[in-house]
């Protein structure tokens, strides 16, 4: 999906920015993947050093929509490596944002999806299926919710509780 620009988004709705309707994820993801730009409506994950649940998202129909995952901000092991990467692709994911490491990363540079994280590890995560889905996750600075959008490019990223218009 072509995505609106964030600093444009920004200016053409200061209500949105002040209401906190419209807000803007602190600067400390790593930018990978072939989008530079992507959008969608988003899925949260909250799991903590186990990638089972990332999977199993990640293997039904992404539809355009950006799985959103708390890592914790583990820098312990990769939460999506170059196999999940290609899964997300194929499965029509626009995105992947990641509050955690990823690893593989000249295979997941090779995807066509947008993929924002922390960093690289070449550990990878536990297997236990530890996690909940669709719950709220609070990641960079921001609580987001299950079904609100995701803006992001090489500006930024952006949480938005409903879509917004050109
Ligand atoms: O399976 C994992 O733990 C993640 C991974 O390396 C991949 O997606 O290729």
């Amino acid at each position: 999906m072509a995505s609106i620009a964030t600093a444009e988004a920004c200016d053409s709705n200061t209500v949105l920015l002040a209401s906190g309707d419209l807000r803007a994820l602190q600067p400390i993801f790593k930018i990978y993947g072939q989008s530079r730009s992507f959008a969608g409506p988003i899925v949260t994950l909250k799991v903590f050093e186990d990638n089972v649940l990332v999977r199993e998202i990640l293997e039904t129909r992404g539809e355009g929509r950006v799985l959103v995952i708390d890592g914790g901000g583990s820098m312990r092991c990769a939460l999506v490596g170059g196999n999940l990467g290609q899964l997300a692709q194929n499965m029509g994911w626009a995105g992947i944002v990641v509050n955690g490491c990823i690893r593989d990363v000249d295979e997941i540079n090779g995807c066509d999806i947008g993929v924002r994280a922390l960093a690289s590890h070449p550990t990878k995560s536990n297997k236990k299926g530890i996690g909940e889905k669709h719950v709220p996750v609070n990641i960079a600075g921001t609580l987001i919710h299950d079904g609100e959008w995701l803006y992001a490019d090489s500006d930024g990223i952006l949480i938005s509780k409903s879509e917004l218009s050109i």
